[in-house]
């Protein structure tokens, strides 16, 4: 069975979500005379199964695994496979890995005769739920995490749930912080689910595990469907990335995704809380439900200057001015705007413990 989750706005497409889905992609990349596969090595077999079931002929570039793909010139040595092989505005770029992957494949398909059509074949949960849908592309820089970028949205979305298999438990988890996420944003039931049954949230074959990603994409189409630019309600999808990103930025990008996130979900409860917004009960539960599934949720007392400095960077700042997504109760995402040091330093106290 395959489920179709629509993603409408100006340029509409379907994330679809099931098994063995390479039958799906020839539709996807019609009138192409040739498609790029962008892939990382753990992913070369499920690439090579990718490139087969196109119809076209494929050129396969291999990129650095995980963040160390997502850069610059890494970006740069994909559009001088493109040139090699005279792509035209016609021609299709496809992602297939978690994240990093689909991220660096959108902004080289974004930046390429300034906008060809792309697909990300999704295989981490975190991709899945997240990296593939919307249209936010984009590599990291010295600077910060993902400051070059474009949005840019796909033609369609693979997530083969036949992937999740062969993805290290480690990703796993990461990828569930982002589900978790949702769960504080916007539908609370996905909390009970996993709380109702930690082991089934991580089982690939099982169906709990479909349900969540099925709900937590459904989450992220719906916001990115009003917002693809993020000129308002889309800055939900950042809650806990504020110093989620600052702890990337300092790990030098060698930390998972998914677990700075989820550091940075204990933090923005905490400041939720500390500001008089969120019960300590909803604040906590943050705690309990990552703790659970063996998140990590805290990070060095003495990294709180420099994870501050990291955090003027943040693509929600404006100015001098931080900007953090907070909650006044679950599904309830709200702004707080420049709250003083003293009291960001006592949130940091939640992580740092
Ligand atoms: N564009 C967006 O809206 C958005 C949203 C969330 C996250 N992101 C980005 O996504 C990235 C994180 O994604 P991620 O968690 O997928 O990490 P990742 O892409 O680094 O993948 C994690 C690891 O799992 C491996 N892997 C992936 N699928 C596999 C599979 N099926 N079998 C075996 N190994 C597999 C990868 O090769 C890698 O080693 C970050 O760069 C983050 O900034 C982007
Ligand atoms: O899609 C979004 O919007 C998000 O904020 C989702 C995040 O989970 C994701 O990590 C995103 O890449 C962060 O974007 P950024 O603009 O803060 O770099
Ligand atoms: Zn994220």
């Amino acid at each position: 069975m395959v489920t179709r989750v629509r993603v409408s706005g100006d340029r509409a497409y379907d994330v679809l979500v099931g098994r063995d889905l390479a039958g799906e992609l020839p539709s996807l990349i019609e009138g192409a005379a040739q498609m790029a596969v962008l892939f990382a090595a753990p992913l070369r077999e499920q690439a090579a199964r990718v490139a087969e079931a196109a119809g076209v002929p494929a050129v396969l570039i291999e990129v650095p695994d995980a963040e160390r793909g997502k850069t610059v010139q890494v970006a740069a040595m994909c559009w001088d496979e493109l040139g090699r092989h005279n792509f035209t505005r016609t021609d299709v770029v496809v992602g297939v890995g978690g994240g990093a992957v689909t991220d660096l494949a959108g902004y080289v398909a974004a930046s390429w005769l300034r906008g060809v059509r792309w697909v990300p074949c999704s295989t981490s949960l975190l991709g899945m739920v997240d990296a593939a849908v919307g249209g936010k592309t984009g590599v990291n820089i010295d600077a910060g995490k993902n400051l070059v970028g474009a949005f840019h949205p796909p033609a369609g979305v693979l997530c083969d749930l036949d992937s999740l298999r062969t993805l290290p438990a480690d990703d796993l988890l990461a990828g569930l912080a982002e589900v978790i996420k949702c769960g504080f944003i916007a539908d609370p039931v996905i909390l009970d689910l996993i709380e109702g049954d930690p082991a089934a949230a991580v089982d690939p074959d099982g169906p709990l595990l479909r349900e969540l990603v099925e709900r937590a994409i459904r989450v992220k189409a719906e916001v990115v469907s009003v917002d693809l630019k993020e000129s308002g309600l889309r800055e939900i999808l950042n809650y806990g990335h504020t110093l989620g990103h600052a702890i990337e930025k300092r790990e030098k990008y060698t930390w998972k995704h998914g677990h700075a996130v989820s550091v940075g979900l204990i933090f923005a409860a905490a400041l939720s809380h500390l500001s008089g917004r969120l019960d300590g009960t909803t604040a906590e539960r943050h705690r309990a439900v990552l703790e659970a599934m063996g998140l990590p949720t805290s990070y060095p007392a003495e990294a709180w200057p420099e994870l501050l400095s990291a955090m003027r960077v943040d693509k929600k700042a404006r100015a001098a001015t931080l900007r953090f997504v907070v909650l006044s109760d679950l599904a309830k995402p709200e702004i707080l705007t420049g709250p003083d040091d003293a009291l960001l330093e006592r949130a940091y106290a939640e992580v740092a413990r």
